[in-house]
């Protein structure tokens, strides 16, 4: 519980200030955060050194500022009086050795100790997406290595230009138009509960790197937010490559059946899965379903090429590179 007794002593006055801030911020309009997170991103990710926002800024909005540059690991600070006051924000050196490394972002680096950890276990429990044991931990041939890094291109993004996703979304909305089975699955989709908080979601994956959606059973996250990414990507004109895990390869296989059922396709067109020994689509899906196996597998060879001594995979970047929104499902039990 939340202490409202005044202090006297300076910790006490820094975590009333503290306090006083975060009521600030959270007193700011939705889409105000998001526009001041947007533009603290887009410097993060520049090659400037200082941002000056504009003289415009509440009281609120810069003690927003200042939070969200902190959770940023940015610096930030006010200046000028009355409606002079600006707020400038500064990166700080872990900030520019980031961006030095930023081609680097997609690879996920692990501790000493999580390495032992995760060799330790997938040397007991290779992971199994259609490889066998020998395969993962045994000896490593080049013309393996070359044919599997064919074989991953199920994780690049679709080459697709603005005109031929223009094409896409076209396409979408004529088979919706044309066909009362779809037209009525659509209107279906459309008073799902989820439906409503299409435009929070997309705004929040855009400027967030990790979004929990948590909702009924039932309420459409698992068939929904892909293609809520997916049409927000393609209404910018932009390819994508959405991977989802699943517990079980049953559910992999039967959720890209039926998004591809409410998009009037067909399995291996813009949405695709790979399970052990099978797969459909590949780079021409952006939706790619997978158990959570196979992502893992995929994420942890790529962070630690060597991470297996036995095994060395060298798989190349390419593999996680183009990924550009993981969903992964979590499951909560809350037991009363
Ligand atoms: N194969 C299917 N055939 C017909 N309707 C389906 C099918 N799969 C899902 N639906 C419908 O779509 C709705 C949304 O399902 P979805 O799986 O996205 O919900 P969810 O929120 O992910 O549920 P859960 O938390 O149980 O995974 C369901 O209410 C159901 O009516």
């Amino acid at each position: 519980m939340a202490s409202t007794a005044p202090s006297s002593s300076g910790f006490g006055k820094k975590r009333q200030k503290k306090g006083q801030r975060q009521q600030e911020v959270t007193n700011v309009a939705e889409s105000t955060r998001i526009r001041i997170a947007q533009v603290l991103e887009q410097f993060r990710v520049s090659n400037d050194e200082v941002y000056t926002f504009e003289s415009n800024l509440s009281n609120r909005d810069r003690a927003a500022v200042h939070m969200l540059c902190r959770k940023m690991g940015m610096k930030s600070k006010s200046s000028g009086r009355g409606d002079q006051r600006r707020i400038s924000v500064f990166k700080t050196k872990q900030n520019v050795d980031a961006l030095k490394g930023k081609d680097m972002l997609s690879c996920f680096k692990f501790s000493e100790e999580a390495n032992d950890v995760l060799q330790d276990l997938f040397t007991r429990y290779p992971p199994g997406d259609g490889e066998t044991s020998e395969q993962v931990v045994g000896k490593h041939s080049k013309k393996v290595d070359k044919l599997r890094r064919r074989k991953d291109d199920m994780f690049c993004k679709p080459a697709m230009n603005k005109s031929e996703i223009a094409k896409r979304v076209e396409s979408l909305a004529s088979r919706i138009e044309n066909n009362p089975n779809l037209r009525q699955i659509t209107a279906q989709r459309s008073k799902l509960p989820i439906a409503s908080f299409k435009d929070v979601i997309t705004s929040n994956v855009e400027s967030n790197q990790v979004v929990l959606i948590s909702g009924e059973t039932g309420c459409g996250k698992t068939t929904q937010v892909p293609q809520f990414i997916l049409d927000h990507m393609w209404g910018k004109g932009e390819t994508c490559k959405i991977v989802c895990t699943q517990p079980r390869r049953i559910s992999a296989t039967s959720v890209s059946e039926r998004i591809s059922c409410e998009r009037g396709e067909t399995v291996g067109d813009t949405v695709g899965y790979k399970i052990r020994l099978e797969s459909r689509g590949g780079r021409q899906s952006s939706i790619m379903f997978c158990t959570n196996g196979v992502l893992l597998r995929v994420l942890v060879t790529n962070g630690s090429a060597s991470f297996n001594k036995e095994a060395p995979r060298k798989m190349g970047k390419d593999d996680i590179s183009d990924i550009t929104h993981i969903i992964v499902v979590l499951i909560i039990l809350i037991f009363n």
